[in-house]
């Protein structure tokens, strides 16, 4: 089998959220995880994977915490910083601009999915080698997903929303970061958002983005591990696995035996 070509790729991490749902009062990247911010964690997962030429990492506007962690970080790999702006789109595409000229693909990857396994990436990675120019990993659902209507005033009276429809569960999928591009396609799309209006609203990712402008996006497997901290129970689960993982690294082949 032919050997797929050799990418240059940027990475960048969405870190400018506030975190409100998770309520600490600090910017959700700087929160902690087994010791560590979530940033923190989240650069270590792209470093390891090995797939970055360079990085640059959207931080809140007047942040200084998360911009000492990346002058820090990186070793070889440069990482740059922008401000990010006031929603996740916004700090995409500042961070585009901030990662400069001559990639051929880009990863999107949100601190927030700190402990996404470094496989991820690679794997998404692998897929943009082999020609795709989109590609974002997946996990099956769990639950049965129901899309909901408003009642009619007079069903008011017994619940606000009622079942519209149950897709079929067999074909969903709930998909994470990192998401990859061929790196001119995701500039336009970017461009485009920028003069959308109301053509954009509801886009809650970069991979809608590009299906909106015709692009077939491919899925991978994604994991577990990649789940977005979004509240405090989704810190807590973190936690766990974080705890997981020092156990397995201390004591390989261990986990889990008394
Ligand atoms: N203006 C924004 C909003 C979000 N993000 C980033 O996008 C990712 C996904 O966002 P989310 O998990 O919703 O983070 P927050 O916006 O911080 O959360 P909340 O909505 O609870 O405030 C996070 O890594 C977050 O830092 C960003 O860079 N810029
Ligand atoms: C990009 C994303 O993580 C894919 O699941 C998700 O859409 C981000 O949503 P958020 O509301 O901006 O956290």
């Amino acid at each position: 089998m032919p050997t797929p070509p050799t990418l240059r790729i940027g990475v960048v991490i969405v870190a400018a959220g506030s975190g409100q749902r998770l309520g600490y009062g600090i910017p959700k990247a700087e929160v902690g995880l087994a010791g560590r911010t979530l940033l923190e964690h989240a650069l270590d997962s792209v470093l390891a994977s090995g797939v970055a030429a360079c990085l640059c990492v959207a931080v809140p506007p007047g942040d200084t915490r998360l911009r000492g962690i990346c002058a820090r970080a990186g070793g070889k790999t440069p990482v740059t910083v922008v401000e990010g702006g006031s929603s996740r789109a916004d700090s995409v595409g500042r961070a585009l601009a901030g990662l400069g000229p001559g990639l051929d693909a880009v990863l999107v990857h949100d601190a927030a999915r700190a402990l996404t396994p470094p496989e991820v990436f690679r794997r998404v990675a692998a897929a943009l080698a082999s020609g795709a120019q989109a590609v974002i990993p997946a996990v099956p659902v769990a639950d049965t997903i129901k899309t909901a209507s408003p009642s009619s005033p007079q069903e008011r009276s017994i619940a606000g929303e009622k079942v519209a429809g149950t897709p079929e569960r067999a074909i969903l999928r709930a998909v994470q970061t990192p998401q990859g591009f061929d790196a001119r396609i995701l500039a336009e799309a970017h461009g485009w958002l920028e003069s959308a209006g109301e053509d954009a609203e509801g886009i809650t990712d970069d991979a809608m983005l590009v299906e909106r402008r015709g692009v077939t996006v491919f899925l991978v497997p994604g994991s577990e591990e990649a789940l977005k901290i979004t509240t405090e129970l989704d810190l807590m689960t973190a936690e766990a696995l974080a705890a997981r993982r020092l156990a397995s690294a201390a004591a390989p082949g261990q986990e889990g035996q008394q």
